[in-house]
């Protein structure tokens, strides 16, 4: 039996009491204002001086279920889908069941699955399908939507043209090897030749008009770059967003009624005008020979968490390659669920929620010898909205606050402008 299984373990917020590391070595100092001299004798007892130290078996084993990562399964959010138009859906035991499933995963994971989100299958088999056949193209057809600062950093990017913390997302050999990627089976071949991970993709924003938002917006003005091949690419992820927006806006009434606020908490000056981003991913897989070296650098998708309040996956069906941090700093996958769409948390809400919720870290990795898709959707706030924790959260939090105020559109600037080599 573990020693920690009878002790007095809270299973509720602060999670950092209860999640690994179980005990936290914390931040203190010593400010010695007094008119007297104060001495004091510390003792420190540590570890062997040469001992290996690493995380305890059983640590893992409660972390891998209580620590911050994927919330196991997928609920069901149709109750609050049909109800969320009515002011008083809290009060429908539906809605409530979903709204403390909200909570539970929040608070716990930052990452779950929903099912039961009203969007076609088909739509969403559709949306990954297009996407594919644009990674098919030519890469001379695909540099014609050319993503650069001109555009508002809107279109296609070549491989390494992302950057996580510093790090190309992938090997720059890679670069010649995508560009001449004509087809998913060609691309195992290639992958074949150049043995490594790689990712391009084609992004869109909400669009900004000229001065709309003064200085803020400047960077970001621009209109999204469509691809004219496929022949019907716009019109389906135009459709596809309208109905994520949709959602997205549907799925925050729920997590406005879990934070203990009024369904219509994250609307109005707040995300009333909801900022969008599209992604749209395409990651070559690995060519799985037995006998090759990994490379180091691997990670189609480096370390990260989202900007805005929440974003929905749409992946692959057949390859797992997400990967969610818990507290022991371990990587658990998110696997694809058919049907249902990872969720997960960004800064804003982390913000908003004064850490209540956290944005989780998260990467991707494609180990697979297949070529993936993904077609991330991320719901913001408004583009100039100014975040900081709200009251309720605070009362809940202790009253401190944990975070200054953050403008979004300075959030999202700082980070495009930082994320692409161009
Ligand atoms: O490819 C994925 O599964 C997720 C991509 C992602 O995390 C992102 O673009 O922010
Ligand atoms: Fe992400």
């Amino acid at each position: 039996m573990s020693y920690l299984e009878n002790a007095d373990i809270s299973f509720s917020y602060p999670w950092k009491t209860f999640l690994y590391p179980y005990f936290e070595s914390t931040v203190h100092r010593v400010i010695d204002n007094a008119p007297k001299d104060r001495v004091c004798v510390a003792y420190f007892y540590e570890t062997k001086y040469d001992a290996p130290v690493d995380l305890l078996d059983f640590c893992k084993q409660r972390t891998k279920t209580y620590g911050r990562a994927v919330y196991p399964g997928a609920f069901n959010v149709s109750p609050l889908v049909a109800k969320c138009e009515d002011p008083k859906m809290a009060e429908d035991p539906g809605v409530s069941q979903v709204v403390k499933q909200l909570d539970k995963a929040c608070k716990e994971a930052g990452f779950f699955y929903v099912k039961g989100h009203g969007i076609p299958e088909s739509l969403i088999n559709d949306v990954k399908n297009i996407t594919q056949k644009f990674f098919d193209l030519p890469y001379e057809e695909k540099i014609k939507i050319k993503l650069t600062p001109a555009t508002g950093y809107r279109g296609y990017q070549r491989i390494g043209e992302n950057i996580t913390k510093g790090i190309p997302d992938m090997h720059e050999a890679i670069d010649v090897g995508l560009a001449h990627f004509p087809s998913r089976a060609n691309s195992f071949c290639q992958c074949f030749v150049v043995f490594f991970l790689s990712f391009g993709r084609q992004q869109c924003y909400k669009e900004i008009q000229e001065g709309m938002y003064g200085a803020l917006g400047k960077t970001m003005e621009g209109c999204n770059q469509w691809p004219l091949n496929p022949p019907n690419f716009r019109a389906l992820m135009e459709e596809y967003v309208n109905l994520c927006t949709d959602l997205s806006r549907k799925i925050m009434r729920g997590i406005a009624l879990a934070l203990g606020g009024s369904p219509f908490e994250f609307e109005g000056v707040r995300a009333g005008d909801a900022f969008w981003v599209l992604r749209i991913i395409g990651y070559p897989g690995l060519s799985g020979a037995k006998d090759q070296k990994k490379p180091e650098n691997n990670i189609g998708c480096g370390a990260h968490t989202d900007y805005g309040l929440l974003t929905l996956v749409n992946q692959d069906d057949d390859i797992t390659a997400l990967e969610v941090r818990n507290m022991s700093g371990e990587w658990i996958s998110a696997p694809p669920i058919p049907g249902t769409f990872v969720c997960n948390i960004g800064d804003m809400l982390k913000i908003y929620s004064n850490g209540l919720y956290e944005s989780t870290l998260h990467r991707v990795v494609n180990s697979s010898p297949k070529y993936r898709v993904c077609v991330a959707y991320f719901y913001e706030t408004n583009f100039d909205a100014a975040v900081e924790p709200l009251d309720i959260c605070k009362q809940r939090t202790g009253e401190t606050k944990q975070f200054g105020r953050a403008v979004y559109g300075e959030h999202l600037v700082s980070k495009v402008t930082t994320n692409f080599v161009m």
